[in-house]
């Protein structure tokens, strides 16, 4: 990669206050070219791929395609999903060496979705499978166009709504999982796509260069 992905940037993580969740958000963790290198880079090298799930006994196909990336014992599933880990590529490390230095916070694994339009998205859940422990940090990267993202208290019904930009980085830990549920609004405004990376931590013998917590 041509750039430094770890020249600092000067805004900080802020806060998003939700009740019973501890979320941060920073529009401008990467810089606007930054981003849209990435984008472009990304789009390219990943082996991405349209999975397919079992809805009311018919095979569906996502709508988005994915891929996920981490060390090998870094078995995932997702909506029923089995997914063996592909090897995590050089642009993938870095951002990942990245996170972990400023949050503080071990991460070996990403997955990354790559919304092709406004028919694309993702539906409403939490990213709480026993995999990742009870109270795990997401870290989230968004690239492309903006999208709305939105979280529901499951408690209170409650809903409320983020605009994440590219070259952003969305952060939920605590018990926001726990609480809440989000998603990723489809829109039918004419928009191009988006790729993003959720970049998570699953304990395993081997957790080689991630530094245990
Ligand atoms: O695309 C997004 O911003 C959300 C992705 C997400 O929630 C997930 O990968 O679990
Ligand atoms: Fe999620």
């Amino acid at each position: 990669m041509q750039y430094n992905l770890f020249a600092s940037q000067a805004a900080a993580l802020a806060p998003v206050s939700l009740p019973d969740a501890d979320i941060r958000y920073q529009s401008d963790w990467l810089s606007p070219m930054q981003a849209q290198d990435l984008y472009l880079q990304l789009q390219q090298e990943l082996p991405w791929r349209q999975d397919t799930i079992k809805l009311y006994g018919r095979e569906v196909k996502i709508p988005r395609l994915q891929s996920w990336h981490g060390a090998p014992h870094c078995e995932y599933t997702y909506s029923n999903l089995r997914m063996p880990p592909h090897p995590m590529t050089a642009s993938l490390t870095q951002l990942q060496q990245r996170l972990s230095a400023e949050l503080n916070t071990p991460f070996n694994c990403v997955l990354a979705n790559w919304y092709r339009d406004g028919n694309d998205g993702m539906g409403m859940h939490a990213d709480d499978e026993p995999e990742v422990g009870p109270r795990p940090v997401i870290a989230s990267i968004s690239l492309g166009s903006i999208r709305r993202f939105s979280f529901k208290h499951l408690r209170s019904g409650e809903r409320s709504e983020l605009m994440l930009e590219p070259g952003s980085l969305l952060v939920m830990a605590g018990d926001t999982q726990h609480h809440y549920h989000h998603g990723l609004s489809k829109t039918r405004k004419p928009i191009g796509g988006r790729i993003n990376l959720t970049f998570r931590y699953i304990p395993g013998a081997e957790n080689s260069d991630a530094g245990e917590p």
